[in-house]
């Protein structure tokens, strides 16, 4: 990511105002690349049009049983780091005091240890280096689960979460909660997870390849010389991959193969003309060499990702992790992949969430300890949203403040428990 520092230092600028609000439940997915991290505010001082919108801030609002319950009004704010840049994810956390927002319940242990959710591998990695710089104990959370708990809360509870995107057409999906499962959830990261998804909390991780998000940017890195990975994108987006791939056309003399429904234009061998034209990598475009790269490992992801719908008989697929990025080349080439392959009988569908599906299902598991409901109420508002004289799901689109692809945060309301 070029000048994280500089991304970091807009964060402070945007985030100045937290001082006064009142940070709760912090959660981590330390991925092999990015580290997400999700946390919710409650600001104190309510704005008039939160209060014209009918945004109850604070108070005692419902009771359940002996459970008294305060609503909150606020923020869910959704940030990432590069995990290489371990340190400034810490000094961020260090400057916002946020290491004293993680586990609030009672069961919380004094002193200057405190408990936060995190997922991923870097939960392990990393967790003697929290405890040490930040007297954070981190509360590993388990990476796969974290991953449908995310997906599943998105897919219930945001409106205009899921999306197709094919021939720079995005439509979003309405998704009926009823009808949610069973579905495959392709997460791809450094590496891509397939999680067959049959209920809340019930999956099986069927499949996954080492060829994925870390492929792409670690070979273009090497190819390319590209400093970001944004930049490696913004080139393939320039490119023209024909000039490297070897397409049936190439081999069958202009023509496709029609027979077995290849036209000639279709991907043969992807880099394949690299070896007869007798060029140095010096030699091609780096806007090209992008180009091929994307469309060979996004292809290969929509194929494997529609070779496993098929396996268990799913017909929608839902992808996820940074590696898509929201970017439309990637988008269509894995949507072409999944209809190319499954005939037009499975779709390819999109969240617009997508790196922070882990995140957000650590963040969840705060409910499962008993300290709070923040993650049920938080699903229940949500869903509920719709039904609100006062707060639409068009709110709720609209509140997204900045593009959540980076960092960014969505106006909720949650409920903890007293
Ligand atoms: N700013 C970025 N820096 C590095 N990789 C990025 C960035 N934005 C998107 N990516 C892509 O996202 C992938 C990581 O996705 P993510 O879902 O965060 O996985 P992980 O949990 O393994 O870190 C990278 O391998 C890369 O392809
Ligand atoms: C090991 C991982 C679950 C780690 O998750 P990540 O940090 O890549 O998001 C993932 O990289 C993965 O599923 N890799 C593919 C391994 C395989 O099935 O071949």
């Amino acid at each position: 990511m070029a000048g994280d520092g500089v991304e970091v230092a807009k964060l402070e600028e945007k985030e100045l105002k937290l001082c006064e609000d009142q940070v709760s439940h912090l959660a981590l997915d330390i991925g092999g690349s990015l580290i997400k991290m999700v946390y919710f505010s409650s600001s104190s001082s309510c704005s008039t049009d939160d209060q014209e919108n009918g945004f109850i801030r604070e108070g005692t609002n419902t009771s359940s049983g002996n459970l008294e319950y305060r609503v909150l009004s606020g923020r869910l704010h959704f940030l990432k780091f590069e995990t290489s840049k371990i340190s400034e994810c810490i000094e961020f956390i260090s400057s916002k005091r946020l290491q004293h927002y993680g586990d609030q319940g009672d069961e919380a242990p004094a002193g200057d240890k405190h408990i936060v959710k995190a997922t991923g591998g870097g939960a392990f990695k990393f967790s003697d280096l929290f405890k040490e710089k930040l007297g954070i104990i981190l509360d590993k959370v388990d990476e796969m689960s974290s991953l449908v708990a995310g997906a599943n809360f998105l897919l219930k509870a945001v409106h205009h979460e899921a999306f197709t995107y094919m021939d720079g057409v995005k439509d979003y999906v309405q998704i009926d909660h009823k009808d949610l499962y069973p579905y495959l959830l392709v997460n791809v990261g450094s590496g891509v997870s397939m999680i067959k998804v049959d209920g809340d909390n019930e999956f099986e991780r069927v499949s996954g390849t080492s060829v994925g998000g870390g492929t792409f940017w670690g070979l273009g890195k090497l190819l390319t010389k590209c400093k970001s990975f944004d930049e490696l994108l913004e080139l393939s987006h320039q490119g023209n991959n024909r000039v490297i791939d070897m397409l049936v056309g190439d081999i069958y003399g202009g023509t496709g193969y029609s027979k077995i429904g290849l036209t000639s234009t279709t991907i043969a061998s992807s880099f394949g003309k690299a070896v007869s034209q007798n060029k140095e990598l010096e030699d091609y475009r780096t806007e090209d060499v992008a180009r091929s790269l994307l469309r060979m490992i996004s292809n290969n992801i929509g194929q494997i990702a529609y070779l496993n719908a098929l396996r268990f008989g799913l017909k929608r697929i839902f992808f996820g992790g940074f590696f898509i990025r929201g970017h439309e080349y990637t988008m269509d080439t894995i949507s072409v992949a999944v209809h190319f392959w499954s005939n037009g009988e499975a779709k390819a569908l999109f969240l617009h969430h997508e790196g922070f599906l882990g995140a957000l299902g650590a963040f969840m598991s705060y409910e499962k300890q008993g300290c709070t409901d923040i993650a049920h109420q938080f699903m229940e508002e949500h869903s509920s949203v719709a039904k609100s004289p006062f707060c639409t799901s068009d709110r709720l689109e609209s509140s997204t403040h900045t593009d959540v692809k980076d960092n960014g945060c969505i106006e909720c309301r949650v409920q903890v428990r007293n």
